[in-house]
């Protein structure tokens, strides 16, 4: 009998998404873990305590999934699992679209009716999100968030933290650097430099 349980680390708006995409995905989720009980509790889940509290149990047999939307908070706390050797989930919405020539890491989420083509590397701990379009060897590195409705043409490379806003287009064999911003519904015709928020169309800067 398995007895490995699957716990939810961040149970909010984010978390709300990943808890439905897994439990249509038939993945069992045993409980949540957030720093306090949860209300209203959407999904009937079972609180399990946090795991940042020095009594968490960790030499149990747990595999986890990913649920904040955040990158910084969901890279650190993805690295954090894994330095205590445990597994994290990566949840696919019966509903996305997705290559069978994907390299995937771990603890990604990709949301309802993303569409993701071959060739395309996403590291650990992104999130694809709803409608999303990966092309064609695109490179995604770790803790990447792609908003819903946003469109990456061939070969964009999207490096660590970065967030591509809601609905916004980055063209053909761009470069989009670590922790850069990408305003919503932006146009991204040229390579943005690390650490930079780029807003419009075409996206220029908006601040360092
Ligand atoms: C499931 C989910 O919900 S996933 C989340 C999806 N959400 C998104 O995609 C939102 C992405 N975030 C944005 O677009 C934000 O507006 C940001 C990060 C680009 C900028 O945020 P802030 O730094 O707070 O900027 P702020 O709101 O002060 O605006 C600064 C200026 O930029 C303009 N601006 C802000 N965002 C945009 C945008 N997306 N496109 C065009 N102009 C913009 C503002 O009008 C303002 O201009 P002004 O100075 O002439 O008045």
């Amino acid at each position: 009998m398995n007895s490995t349980k699957t716990i939810l680390a961040g149970y909010s708006g984010h978390g709300y998404v990943v808890t439905e995409a897994a439990l249509l995905s038939n993945i069992k989720i045993d409980g949540y873990l957030e720093p306090k009980e949860v209300f209203p509790n959407h999904f009937n889940l079972n609180y399990l305590g946090f795991e940042m509290d020095p009594n968490f149990e960790w030499d149990r047999d747990i595999n986890f999934i990913l649920g904040m939307g955040d990158n910084q908070i969901r890279e650190k706390l993805g690295r954090f699992i894994k330095s205590k050797s445990k597994k994290i989930l990566n949840i696919i919405h019966p509903s996305a679209s997705v290559t069978k020539m994907l390299t995937l890491g771990s603890g990604n989420f990709i949301a309802r009716n993303a569409a993701i083509n071959p060739l395309v590397e996403i590291g650990d701990y992104c999130i694809i999100n709803t409608g999303a379009i990966i092309e064609h060897e695109c490179v995604i590195e770790n803790a990447v968030h792609i908003a819903p409705g946003a469109v990456l043409a061939g070969n964009v490379k999207v490096s660590e933290n970065a967030f591509i806003g809601a609905n916004s287009v980055v063209k053909q064999g761009v470069t989009i650097g670590r922790n850069v911003v990408i305003g919503a519904g932006s146009t991204v015709i040229r390579d943005v430099p690390d650490h930079q928020v780029w807003i419009g169309n075409p996206a220029k800067l908006l601040k360092k």
